[in-house]
């Protein structure tokens, strides 16, 4: 069977004329986290869309696990920058939604939902309300329910860029010892460089008007890079080489 769960095939786009994606061809294989890093305006987000089929591209397709899905939604799950968790409805009762979605009664969505609660770090909370947590835990609590649509591939978009330095960076940490714990292969979009970096297996570099794949890095392997590794000469060699493409973009 073909490792290979994403591929984005030579997709083009404009607004109103304006060309914005050129020719963006990119691959995730089962389990990876790539990321899609790119300035703003770079057309990040208008990418995310075309993949979680909101948008049409103007050529080019999507597929996943070797099917054409372009303009297809449904097929991924994605989450936006904000948690954007109900505040009416508990913790429970948030991550329990695509469950309810799919037709299954309250109680056994919400039994359901117990021992992955534990598992993201918010064991406890199911009868709280988002507005009693913090950033970190809405937004642990916000990814839960993106894994719980029960797709293989989850869109992420600056998941973590409204939280503050520490909280972002004990996030980091947490995301990539959670995702050892469920199969969940992973596309996150972002400008920050440095989160890429430490949470990447691959980077893929938006530059360029239009924008186009301007590289694509392969990182050492999760298990050999260490908590220190954003102190290393070979993270800051990425950095300096992707911020080098950034700048001429
Ligand atoms: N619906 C639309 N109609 C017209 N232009 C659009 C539309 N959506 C996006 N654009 C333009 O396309 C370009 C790319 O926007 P996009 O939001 O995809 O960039 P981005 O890399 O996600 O930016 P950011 O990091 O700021 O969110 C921008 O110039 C934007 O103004």
């Amino acid at each position: 069977m073909s490792r290979i769960l994403l591929e984005v095939a030579h997709v083009s786009k404009k607004f109103d004329q304006q060309p914005v994606l050129a020719d963006i061809s990119l691959k995730i294989d089962h389990g990876e986290i790539v990321a899609l890093l790119g300035i703003s305006g770079s057309g990040k987000t208008t990418l995310f869309n075309i993949i979680a089929g909101l948008l049409a591209c103007d050529q080019g397709q999507v597929l996943l696990a070797g099917e054409d899905v372009t303009g297809q939604s449904g097929q991924v799950s994605y989450m936006l920058q904000k948690d954007l968790l109900l505040p009416f409805r508990t913790i429970a009762g948030n991550v329990a939604l695509p469950l309810l979605l799919h037709g299954e009664n309250k109680h056994a969505a919400y039994q359901k939902v117990l021992p992955y609660l534990e598992t993201f770090g918010l064991a406890g909370t199911q009868a709280q309300y988002p507005a009693a947590l913090s950033g970190g835990m809405r937004q642990r609590a916000a990814l839960l329910r993106t894994y719980l649509f029960g797709k293989p591939l989850a869109l992420l978009d600056e998941p973590f860029s409204a939280l503050d330095e520490i909280t972002k960076r004990n996030m980091h940490q947490w995301y990539l010892d959670v995702i050892q714990q469920i199969d969940l292969t992973t596309l996150l979009v972002t400008h920050d460089i440095d989160e890429a970096l430490v949470l990447a297996d691959r980077i893929y570099v938006l530059a360029g008007t239009p924008s186009r794949i301007a590289t694509e890095l392969k990182l050492p392997a999760r298990a050999q890079r260490g908590q220190d590794f954003e102190l290393t000469p070979t993270f800051v060699d990425f950095k300096r080489q992707i911020l080098s493409l950034l700048a001429g973009a």
